[in-house]
């Protein structure tokens, strides 16, 4: 029998948006307050969404004591009370929601106990996102 499950981890992280590709009044202009130099702060939701089959002698996926240390390890240890404009992932890349979620889902899917189908972030109580993997459809495809 397959099944899914999901669970929820939380992070206080501060940032800001600004991009190299265009000029200090254009980044104003786009990002508006966040592109505030002195950053701000989010207390950020991250839902993992797995799937498998389930094992008949455990009744479970995979253990959630395992997922928790592993999100411990790689997610919350880099992520929590961090500037994300001074990890690695965001010298060449906004830290938008969207990127931060896709290199969450990147993170997620070394944990090999099961399938990671969905990784979703709240970055606020208005705004959420969600990164299910896969590849950009070409140009003109979609
Ligand atoms: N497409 C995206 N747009 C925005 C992102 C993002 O990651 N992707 N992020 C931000 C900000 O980081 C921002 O801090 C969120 O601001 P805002 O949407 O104004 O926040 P809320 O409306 O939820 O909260 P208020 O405090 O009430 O403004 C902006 N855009
Ligand atoms: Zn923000």
């Amino acid at each position: 029998m397959k099944a899914y499950l999901s669970r929820r981890y939380h992070f206080s992280a501060s940032h800001r948006l600004n991009t190299d590709a265009y000029d200090a009044a254009r980044n104003r202009e786009i990002y508006g307050k966040c592109n505030n130099p002195h950053g701000h702060g989010h207390n950020y939701t991250v839902q993992v969404t797995l799937s498998g089959q389930v094992d008949p002698a455990t009744g479970m996926v995979c253990n959630l004591a395992d997922l928790d240390l592993f999100a411990q390890k790689n997610l919350l240890a880099k992520f929590d009370h961090a500037n994300l404009n001074t990890l690695d992932c965001f010298q060449n890349t906004v830290s938008t929601t969207e990127n931060l979620t896709a290199e969450i889902y990147s993170i997620f899917q070394n944990f090999t106990a099961a399938h990671l189908e969905r990784i979703h972030v709240e970055e606020t109580s208005n705004n959420s996102f969600d990164y299910v993997g896969g590849a950009s459809p070409a140009p003109g495809t979609r």
